[in-house]
């Protein structure tokens, strides 16, 4: 693809990764605020950044090497994207949290009011997997040695909560003794109480943490004796106990309740004796938010009364600052003033040259804490940062771990922003359509397209279902694009097979209707959905293979075309290929790249012209399809031969696909707009509309 023999490609790789090394020194540059300071943990290696080049200097290395500089173009960009020394030469410009179960969006825009964010609540559901993406903007010269760095800290929490109180009264002797422990972790309450108008003793305790509840309750009295032991163990997925006990030698009452569930535990013990009267009534209820004690003890032998009552929000916000201070990220902050950091996470983020697009990054799958006691509101501290510690952005923001996600409504609402699919999309470029982003919270049960995830061997079938002749509309592709998204987050699944569950139609290409006798603003729409569905799918990181099985015109060769690798139905009634000027209408440049990067310069020119549409044999032929086998096995193949593309090591495999397919991706992206603009003018021409006014009424006159 580059010219290069495999000994030539390999000497100027080995070049290139030693200029990589070097950009590892260059100057960031330092218009950001004061430095972030975080604690090194890496140990200091003597380490001697190489001399510092600027981007200039970089591009003259060599500059007569036409092949090396092609590659430095797709490594380092073009050069200086925006001049104005004002603008900061990174921009972070959003943060995605993905996570594939979620049922909306969870997106959060940098570029806006940053103090808004401290205040807002991000909700994620305990246990899921996910991963934090960020976009951001390189605009003038390379930056090394990115980082994003996430200290995660405990909301408002607590570290402890103790209580102890201890009562001692000696009209005819009573002793309480109440200890109260609480932590995130744990919780404990031992109450003794000991009363010797002719001896009761009580000793409760209880023990909880997330793996397990203790409970043992030990009631002695020896008028005319009675004694009780209760030892109780759970592990907490629910527990009930009530226990009533009573005793009429001189009357002894005591009921105990004691309910747990995940959500909650409560405990209510209600004492009764009127050997001169002692009464006890102990409530307490906690369900980790809160927790709430009350404790009642009424004596009448000469009087005594107590009544405690201890209400503590555990993870209420107590001072903010706590964790709100003027130096947040000063050396040994977290641990000398905030005790509730829980976590700090640094991710490489890397060395990047200025460019029109967004970069982004992508953390690994990280799988969000579970369980009852971790539900609640983290705050986060964000700081996308470098080799030199320059602050490109620092910012503040809470996740909120519960049990279950927000409604979709809520989501969409409290965020007000597009759709985890636009802000996520590979490239950077949002999807126009949230009025259908959050349609299809299973795959499986998306109305136009069928996915079907296998998950013992990772491969996800796609069927298009959208009856007659599964013409993409625009809420076809943008229900495709949200799919492909998904299956990309998904880490179970490897690869992603196309087919139609439609008989003798694969697609009948875009949706007409969706061009003609529209308005420009939804031919625009349009277009933009075509694009985005052309962009993940050309680009998309996993394995993608069509099983073609029925007639492929226009878009749906396009669709084909963006795959790994095209099997067809080997049946003369299919046919395949970009037809577009056969309805008076111009394949876009992009359609075009599709297409020559498959089958070369020749036949991508006499197929364009002529608007030809080949049967099967005629396009494996020119290596438009890879492989014909017959119709009931078009989707078998499918399967066998992901596996054996499966068995290739994935990342080489990957890396291979984006150094063949980047540099057309990228052409689009760079002319996204202008694309659009150029689409609505030429289809809404008179004359473009009359072309596919009549081609549809040919359609309808060869069914007549
Ligand atoms: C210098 C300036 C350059 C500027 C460039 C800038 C931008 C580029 C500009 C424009 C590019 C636009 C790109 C478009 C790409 C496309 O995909 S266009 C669509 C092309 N598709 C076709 O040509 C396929 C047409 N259909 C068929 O050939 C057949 O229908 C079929 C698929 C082979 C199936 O045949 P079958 O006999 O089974 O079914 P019918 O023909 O009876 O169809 C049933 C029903 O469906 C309707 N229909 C068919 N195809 C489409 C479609 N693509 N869109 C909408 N509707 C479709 C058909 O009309 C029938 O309808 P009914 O009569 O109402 O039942």
């Amino acid at each position: 693809m580059l010219g290069l023999d495999v000994c030539e490609f390999g000497g100027q790789f080995l070049e290139l990764l030693w200029l990589t090394v070097c950009y590892r020194g260059i100057m960031a540059d330092k218009e950001g605020t004061a430095p972030v300071h975080e604690e090194e943990d890496e140990t200091d290696l003597n380490y001697q950044a190489p001399a510092q080049k600027t981007l200039q200097e970089i591009q003259e290395l060599d500059k007569d090497d036409e092949s090396l500089n092609k590659y430095k173009q797709t490594l380092l960009g073009t050069g200086p994207v925006v001049l104005d020394p004002s603008i900061p030469n990174v921009q972070v410009t959003r943060l995605t949290l993905m996570c594939v179960q979620a049922p909306g969006p969870i997106t959060m825009d940098l570029t806006g009011d940053l103090e808004a964010l401290k205040k807002q609540n991000f909700t994620m559901k305990e246990g899921v997997d996910y991963r934090v993406k960020i976009h951001f903007k390189v605009n003038r010269e390379i930056v090394s040695g990115l980082k994003y760095v996430h200290l995660t800290y405990r909301k408002g929490l607590r570290d402890q909560l103790s209580l102890a109180l201890v009562l001692d009264m000696n009209l005819d002797q009573l002793s309480l003794a109440l200890v109260l422990d609480t932590n995130l972790d744990q919780l404990s309450l031992a109450l003794v109480l000991d009363t010797n108008l002719d001896q009761l003793s009580l000793a409760l305790v209880l023990d909880t943490n997330l793996d397990q509840l203790s409970l043992a309750l030990v009631l002695d009295t020896n008028l005319d004796q009675l004694s009780l032991a209760l030892v109780l163990d759970t592990n907490l997925d629910q527990l009930s106990l009530a226990l009533v006990l009573d005793t009429n030698l001189d009357q002894l009452s005591l009921a105990l309740v004691l309910d747990t569930n995940l959500d909650q535990l409560s405990l209510a013990l209600v004492l009764d004796t009127n050997l001169d009267q002692l009464s006890l009534a102990l409530v307490l209820d906690t369900n980790l938010d809160q927790l709430s004690l009350a404790l009642v003890l009424d004596m009448n032998l000469d009087q005594l009364s107590l009544a405690l009552v201890l209400d503590t929000n555990l993870l209420a916000e107590f001072s903010s600052s706590l964790y709100l201070t003027p130096d947040p990220v000063s050396q040994g902050f977290e641990q000398a003033v905030n005790p509730s950091l829980l976590d700090k996470a640094v991710y490489m983020v890397g060395s990047y040259g200025p460019r029109v697009e967004e970069h982004e990054f992508i953390t690994p799958v990280e799988e969000a804490p579970k369980g009852l006691i971790v539900r609640g509101i983290y705050h986060i501290k964000s700081y996308f940062t470098d080799d030199d510690k320059t602050d490109h952005l620092s910012w503040e923001w809470n996740l909120q771990i519960k049990k279950d996600w927000d409604s979709t409504e809520s989501c969409i609402s409290r965020l007000g922003v597009l759709s985890l699919f636009s802000a996520s999309c590979r490239h950077g470029r949002p999807y126009a359509l949230s009025h259908v982003a959050f349609n299809d919270r299973h795959l499986s049960t998306s109305s136009k397209i069928k996915v079907d995830l296998d998950n013992s061997n990772g491969i996800a079938v796609m069927k298009f279902d959208n009856p007659p002749v599964n013409s993409m509309s625009l809420d076809f592709l943008t229900e495709f694009s949200i799919n492909l998204e998904k299956l990309e987050l998904d880490k179970s699944c490897r690869g992603v097979i196309l087919t139609s569950a439609q008989p003798r139609i694969f697609s009948a290409g875009l949706d007409i209707m969706d061009m003609y006798g529209t308005s420009p603003e939804h031919c625009g729409a349009f277009w933009k959905a075509v694009q985005d569905m052309w962009l993940k799918l050309y680009g998309y990181s996993k394995i993608t293979i069509a099983a073609i099985n029925g007639a492929s015109p226009a878009g749906g060769c396009l669709m084909a075309l963006c795959c790994d690798y095209r099997i067809m139905a080997d049946d003369p009634r299919y046919s395949i290929g970009l037809n577009e000027t056969q309805l008076g209408i111009v394949a876009p440049f992009w359609f075009k790249d599709t297409l020559l990067n498959t089958v070369g310069h020749r036949t991508t020119e006499l197929s364009l012209q002529m608007g030809i549409m080949y049967h099967a044999h005629e396009a494996l032929k020119i290596g438009l399809v890879d492989q014909l086998v017959p119709e009931g096995k078009v989707l078998s193949t499918a399967v066998e031969t992901l596996g054996t593309w499966l068995a290739v090591p994935g990342h080489a495999r990957e890396i291979s696909k984006s150094m063949m397919r980047k540099p057309t991706v990228d052409k689009l992206l760079a002319n996204k707009e202008a694309d659009i603009k150029n689409f609505v003018s030429f289809i809404t021409k008179d004359s473009i509309q009359k072309s596919l006014g009549m081609y549809l009424a040919a359609l309808k006159k060869k069914k007549a």
